[in-house]
């Protein structure tokens, strides 16, 4: 494919160029939480700063890792995993935040996704919506491993991505909140955990790309907590969750380091 970067060594969006990542990435939505992650690396430097894909490299136990945001929405991940995939990455690690959908799902606790509903549109260009979105056994076992071992509270299950944040919050007011509403109290009904926007896309692109990916959430608050009057504070620091995402990458450095013994 024709490289539409300035420098043709770098990848057009994320302008990082090969060899400037490690093969572990940690990937937050937000751009602002990767300073926050950089720092539980030793040496992290800044490699890029464009549009809304930031990258730092630093190691973890030796081992060459990375923190690359996603921006919002399944388009703008499908093109961070893309490009650091060229730069030599196969293992992705999502540390995003989320809203819980069961009643026993409380703000600040974690999720880590089983699977993923796909009712956004970049997978659905890249496989049929009939292949379902699953993450990597080893990576999610890591993440569940990582948060157990710390302690905190945490659930696995299947997680919803959509586009519209505000269909998710805001359904009644929607021209299509027939549609909107009757999927939502569909996935709950199925036992959904949580909302959020990536996961999905980044599942489905994994499975492509024959890479590996899991995710994990801060949950921030509970919409159907509030609808049923429990208590429902919102929460903002994702700090547990980015441990936990930094556990689970050192997890796997290890455990495939045995492997290659
Ligand atoms: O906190 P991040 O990782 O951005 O994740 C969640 O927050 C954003 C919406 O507020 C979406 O990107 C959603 O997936
Ligand atoms: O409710 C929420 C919280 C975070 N991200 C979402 O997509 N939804």
């Amino acid at each position: 494919m024709k490289n539409y970067s300035e420098d043709a060594s770098r990848q057009y969006h994320i302008q990082v160029a090969a060899g400037e990542v490690g093969r572990y990435v940690i990937m937050p939505g937000d751009p602002k939480r990767c300073a926050k992650i950089a720092k539980y690396f030793d040496d992290p430097v800044l490699i890029a700063d464009n549009r809304e894909y930031v990258t730092y490299t630093g190691t973890l136990d030796g081992e060459k890792v990375s923190v690359t945001s996603t921006g919002i929405g399944g388009p703008s991940a499908s093109i961070a995993m893309e490009e650091l995939y060229r730069c030599g990455a196969d293992t992705f690690v999502r540390i995003g935040t989320c809203g819980g959908m069961q009643p026993e799902v409380k703000s600040g606790d974690i999720v880590i996704a089983t699977g993923a509903i796909r009712m956004e549109g970049t997978s659905r260009e890249y496989a049929p919506i009939e292949f379902p979105a699953v993450p990597d056994l080893n990576v999610t076992n890591a993440l569940a491993a990582a948060a157990s071992r710390k302690g905190y509270p945490y659930h696995t299950g299947v997680v919803q991505c959509k586009d519209s944040f505000y269909g998710q919050h805001e359904p009644e007011v929607k021209p299509v909140s027939y549609e909107l509403l009757n999927k939502w109290e569909a996935w709950k009904r199925l036992g959904c955990l949580a909302s959020e926007m990536e996961s999905a896309a980044m599942f489905v692109v994994a499975s492509c790309l024959k890479a590996r990916v899991g995710s994990c959430f801060l949950v921030i608050a509970n919409q159907e907590r509030e609808k049923l009057g429990l208590d429902n504070p919102v929460v903002h620091d994702t700090d547990m969750a980015v441990q936990v995402a930094v556990e689970a990458v050192r997890n796997l450095i290890h455990s495939d380091r045995e492997k290659r013994r």
